[in-house]
């Protein structure tokens, strides 16, 4: 489903008597159908800049990145922006530590829009949006609030349901549950299982370290030529 090949990515910070920092050299990785691939490495290897560039938010100097998307092959470095918003609509999820909250948008409809983007019937999406959140534990009463004054880790569980609306074919998930109790985890930790039986293709970053050995089919060990 993924395919990266020799990426390379740079920083020059221009403001800093443009420093060059080099953080991918030669990276490359292939992820399969239902495999989770979980990025390892110290603080500062580059797993988020590589996480990054697989959502296509940063752009490699160098090399490519494959995507599975339907039945072609799209390389995120060579691809116009439109492309990588279909790409990004249709095929690849990304879910952060941080939601981003838009004020007075309900928990309800900002976990559901993903999948009413893609043409879904609103009554489907909202029922799906409801049984993601009573998973992940978020109170009934929350869920027509917009989420800008909920808590760390409700903000975070309800990014989480919007990362899991829809059945993309990838998942990229960096530190999903970064700031989760015990409980939360395990019930993100089965919503990364059942992806993975459905087929999906996963690369995330998890520094707990049960998480990662619950959900890691292989670890990628970051700064390591491969
Ligand atoms: N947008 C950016 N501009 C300049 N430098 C950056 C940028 N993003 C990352 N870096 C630099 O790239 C290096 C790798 O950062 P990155 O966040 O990818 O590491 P990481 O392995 O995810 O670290 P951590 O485990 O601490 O989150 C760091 O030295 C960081 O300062």
């Amino acid at each position: 489903m993924i395919r990266v090949e020799n990426v390379s990515k740079t920083f020059v910070l221009h403001q800093q008597n443009g420093v060059r920092l080099s953080v991918l050299q030669n990276a490359s990785l292939e992820v399969n159908k239902g495999e989770c691939v979980v990025l390892h490495g110290h603080s500062g290897s580059g797993k988020s800049t590589l996480l990054r560039s697989l959502y296509a938010n940063y752009l490699p100097d160098q090399g490519h990145i494959h995507i599975c998307h339907g039945d072609e092959w799209v390389d995120l470095v060579q691809a116009p922006a439109r492309k990588v918003l279909e790409v990004r609509r249709a095929t690849i999820g990304w879910v952060s530590q941080f939601l981003r909250v838009i004020p007075r948008i309900s928990a309800l409809d900002v976990v559901m829009q993903p999948l009413l983007d893609l043409g879904v019937s609103r009554e489907a999406c909202a029922a799906k949006a409801a049984r993601l959140l009573t998973r992940l534990n978020v109170p009934e009463h929350l869920w027509h609030l917009a989420p800008s004054t909920f808590s760390g880790g409700e903000q975070q569980r309800v990014n989480i349901a919007r990362g899991f609306i829809v059945d993309y074919p990838i998942l990229l998930l960096d530190e999903p549950t970064a700031s989760l109790d015990a409980k939360n985890s395990a019930a993100v930790v089965e919503l990364i299982e059942q992806a993975k039986a459905r087929g999906a293709a996963i690369v995330g970053i998890f520094h707990d370290a049960t998480v990662r050995d619950r959900v890691a089919d292989r670890l990628h060990a970051m700064g390591v030529p491969s």
